[in-house]
C-alpha cells in the first residue's frame, strides 16, 4: 500500500492564509493581537521552540512580546509577572515555555494565568471546559491533530482511536476531543500490558511518548492514520518521532513526519487561540 505523508507544514500556511485575514480585520478597528512568551532559563531545545513561535508571530501580524527570566528567578517573582502581564490590555495570550526549573511550582504558575488568556489551554478552568465539551482554548497539539485529521477526511464517528502516552498536556486532552467526536477511545499508558494487541485495532493512532521508534510494522493496523507527536533527538542530532517511519511505511494509510508534521500545527493553533483570544475582546 502506498502510505500517505501528510503534510503538516502546508496545512499550517493554509492557517497562517486564514489568521492574516482575522488579524487585517482586527486591525482595521485598532485591535492587533498580542502574546507574551515567557522562557525561564537557557535549555536550548526551548529557546529554538520559543524562537520558531516569535518568528510565526511577526509573519502573519501578532505583536509577541518574549520575556526571558533567569533560571534562579523565584516563583513568586515569577508570578507578579504573570499578574502583570493578565493586566495588561496589550497582551491577548500567555504562554509559559514548560518545562519549568523544579524550584518551581508549574502547577501554580499555570493556575495563574487569567484563563481567558490562558492559550495553551493548560489551567484547571480550561481542562475541565474542554472535558465538559464547551472549550474556550484547546491545547495546542491537540487542537492541531484534530485539524489534521478532519483535513484528512476521515469518519471518527465509531472509529478505534488509540492514544499513547497520557500526558495533561497531549494524551488526555486529545483524549477527550476524539471521544467528543464519536471515536472510541484507549489510551494507553506506560504500564498498559500488551500494548500492541490495543494499537493493533486503532484506525487512528496518537503517539506521545517521547521514545525513538518504539511504534514498529507489526504493531499497526494496515490502512490507519498514525499521528506521530514524538520530538526526539537522534544519536547523529537528526529530528525523529516515536513511530518507526521507514517500518510502518506501506502499511500506514498515512502517516504525519517528524519534522513537518504535528509541530508546524501546535504553533499555527497557538496563533489561532491568541486571535480567537483578541477577537472574543468584540464579541462580548
Ligand atoms: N507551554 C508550552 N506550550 C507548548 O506548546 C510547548 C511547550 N510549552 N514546551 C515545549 C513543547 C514543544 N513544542 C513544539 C512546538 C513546535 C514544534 C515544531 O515546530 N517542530 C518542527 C521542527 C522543530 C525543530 O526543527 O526542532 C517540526 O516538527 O517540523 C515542536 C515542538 C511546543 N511546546
Amino acid at each position: 500500500m502506498e502510505t500517505k505523508i501528510i503534510d503538516g507544514l502546508a496545512l499550517s500556511k493554509q492557517i497562517y492564509d486564514d489568521l492574516e485575514k482575522r488579524i487585517k480585520k482586527l486591525k482595521n478597528i485598532g485591535i492587533t493581537p498580542g502574546l507574551a512568551v515567557i522562557l525561564v532559563g537557557e535549555s536550548s531545545a526551548s529557546q529554538i521552540y520559543v524562537r520558531n513561535k516569535v518568528k510565526a508571530c511577526e509573519k502573519i501580524g501578532i505583536i509577541s512580546r518574549q520575556e526571558n527570566y533567569q533560571d534562579n528567578i523565584s516563583e513568586s517573582e515569577l508570578l507578579k509577572h504573570i499578574y502583570r502581564l493578565n493586566k495588561d490590555n496589550k497582551i491577548n495570550g500567555i504562554l509559559i515555555q514548560l518545562p519549568l526549573p523544579k524550584h518551581i511550582d508549574t502547577h501554580k504558575v499555570i493556575e495563574a494565568i487569567d484563563h481567558n488568556k490562558d492559550v495553551d489551554g493548560f489551567n484547571v478552568l480550561n481542562a475541565g471546559l474542554l472535558m465538559t465539551g464547551n472549550p474556550l482554548f484547546c491545547p495546542c497539539t491537540p487542537y492541531g491533530i484534530m485539524k489534521i485529521i478532519n483535513n484528512e477526511n476521515i469518519n471518527i464517528r465509531g472509529a478505534n482511536a488509540v492514544i499513547v502516552g497520557a500526558s495533561n498536556i497531549v494524551g488526555k486532552p486529545i483524549a477527550m476531543l476524539l471521544l467528543q467526536a464519536g471515536a472510541t477511545v484507549t489510551i494507553c499508558n506506560s504500564k498498559t500490558k500488551d500494548l500492541e494487541s490495543h494499537t493493533r485495532k486503532a484506525d487512528i493512532l496518537i503517539v506521545a511518548v517521547g521514545k525513538p521508534k518504539m511504534i514498529n510494522g507489526s504493531m499497526i493496523k494496515p490502512g490507519s492514520i498514525l499521528i506521530d507527536v514524538g520530538i526526539n533527538r537522534s544519536s547523529e542530532n537528526k529530528i525523529c518521532g516515536d513511530i518507526d517511519f521507514t517500518s510502518v511505511k506501506s502499511i500506514a494509510g498515512s502517516i504525519t513526519p517528524v519534522p513537518g508534521g504535528v509541530g508546524p500545527m501546535t504553533i499555527a493553533m497557538l496563533l489561532t487561540n491568541t486571535v480567537e483570544s483578541a477577537e472574543r475582546l468584540i464579541k462580548d
